[in-house]
């Protein structure tokens, strides 16, 4: 990828030689550029493919493609990419359907040249925000959060990841340990795999069979050698989770393989070494374990070496809003439903919730409701009891804040008509008999408003 987002092109679809013309003077004499042209959508995707892009402007009415696909397309496989629909058809239904299947505007022929460059200073803004979100966190694309204390936390994961020290990695459950452990490993830039073992209630034997194998006829069932999973991490990264129940003399073996880098197989008289790096994670607080007795110290004082705490995901509700839309969009697609609306103040409801399961029990929250959710949006009510809040503790003044918060201030009977039609456009993708039953009025009474209003919608 290009370093320099000033250098990306805009890629402009349309058939139209002369609106090709005035988008090249128009972007060249707004200072933006280099632009890229096609003339039919077949060959945009495996550009996209090969090179990075800054937006795509894309007329509808392409010859060989059918531009709203093409749209989806480019919106699944290109998530990052603002992609600006021009087209020559004033329909209301087409352009909702655009907005939202993901397109960043919607603007009609014949081109207002200000308004397409507004829109296009628009679309480039989202560009160079995700571009600096993205490459923040380069190593770690699973990684969802704009938290400060986080932040701090992966820029210490890139600086330890190549010391060859161990890293224990602390926090309650579901906050991202296992998701850390793989930007440890994947920093650390070594060729082979993290191998997991979760090690909570396992015995000394089980963990010294399943972490270093056995050669044949080491005990009586042994009937064939067996490789352990600390050869399968060689040149990778071998990860323990849950160490905070480790027995005694397990703990000697791991500190044995952190100290010398070597193990013994069972029933083999000959050390086998390691170069895996090891990673090892608790959601116990170590110190207490200390305290309790139940961890070595000399374990535990080699373990610190680099420590990584993550913080509770209540400690951090400004990620909720963040987090909410990363899983809302990656539970429809793996279920295969079009990504569903939700209302602004869901962000607020969840954060008013102390989140015991950390992110991993938000995650669960909503992809339930995304398999449940109906008419293409997901219920406030429905969090509102998976979270054990009833409705009457949503005080008052809250719920006025509700619109307050949706409108940018009180708004207007008018402005409030014409959100609620947008809405419910929207929520029916398009269809004015189904949005017009949602309003609870006739689909007269809708187009009557929408042609008195075409441009509220
Ligand atoms: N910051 C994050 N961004 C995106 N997904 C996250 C984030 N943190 C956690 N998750 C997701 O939450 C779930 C739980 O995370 P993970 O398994 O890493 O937690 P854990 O701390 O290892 O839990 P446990 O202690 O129970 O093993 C996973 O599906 C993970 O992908």
């Amino acid at each position: 990828m290009k370093s320099n987002d000033a250098t990306l092109p805009v890629v402009v679809v349309d058939d139209d030689r002369e609106m090709l013309q005035v988008y090249r003077t128009l972007l060249k004499g707004h200072g933006v550029g280099p632009m890229v042209v096609f003339e039919d959508g077949n060959a945009l995707v495996p550009f996209l493919r090969r090179e990075d892009a800054a937006a795509v402007v894309l007329d509808l009415a392409l010859p060989t493609v059918n531009g709203a696909e093409l749209l989806r397309n480019l919106v699944e496989e290109f998530p990052h990419l603002p992609v600006l629909i021009i087209t020559g058809v004033a329909e209301i239904g087409q352009a909702v359907a655009c907005m939202r299947a993901g397109a960043c505007d919607y603007l009609l022929k014949p081109l207002d040249n200000a308004t397409f460059l507004c829109a296009i200073d628009r679309a480039l803004g989202i560009t160079a925000d995700e571009t600096r979100l993205r490459n923040r966190r380069m190593p770690f694309p699973d990684i969802v959060t704009e938290d400060r204390q986080m932040l701090k936390l992966l820029k210490r994961v890139q600086a330890i990841s190549h010391s060859g020290q161990p890293v224990l990695i602390t926090g309650e459950t579901g906050v991202g340990k296992e998701l850390f452990a793989e930007a440890v490993h994947r920093c650390s830039g070594k060729k082979g795999p993290m191998v997991t073992v979760n090690v909570a209630g396992v015995d000394d034997a089980v963990f010294s069979d399943t972490l270093f194998g056995h050669r044949k006829g080491a005990f009586t069932s042994a009937q064939e050698h067996r490789e352990g999973l600390i050869r399968r991490a060689s040149g990778g990264t071998l990860f323990l989770d849950e160490i905070g129940d480790l027995s005694e003399s397990s703990q000697v073996k791991l500190l044995r393989l952190i100290q010398e880098h070597e193990y013994l197989p069972l029933g083999s008289d000959t050390v086998a070494k390691s170069d895996a790096g090891i990673v090892v994670a608790t959601n116990r607080e170590p110190k207490l374990l200390l305290e309790q007795g139940r961890l070595r110290e000399d374990l535990f004082y080699r373990l610190s070496c680099h420590r990584i705490h993550i913080p509770p995901l209540r400690e951090r509700k400004g990620d909720i809003s963040m987090l909410l839309e990363h899983f809302v969009t990656l539970a429809a697609r793996e279920m295969g439903k079009a990504k569903p609306w939700y209302p602004v103040e869901l962000s607020r409801l969840l954060q008013q919730y102390h989140f015991p399961g950390n992110v991993r029990e938000l995650q669960a929250m909503v992809y339930d409701a995304v398999a449940l959710h109906e008419k293409g949006a997901l219920s406030l009510n429905g969090f509102r009891s998976r979270i054990d809040l009833p409705p009457a503790e949503l005080r008052t003044d809250e719920e006025q804040e509700v619109v307050t918060v949706t409108f940018n201030g009180f708004p207007s009977i008018k402005q409030a008509q014409s959100q609620l039609i947008s809405e419910a456009l929207r929520m029916s993708n398009g269809n004015q008999g189904e949005a017009a039953t949602l309003l609870g009025i006739s689909r007269q009474a809708l187009n009557n408003r929408l042609r008195r209003k075409p441009t509220s919608a």
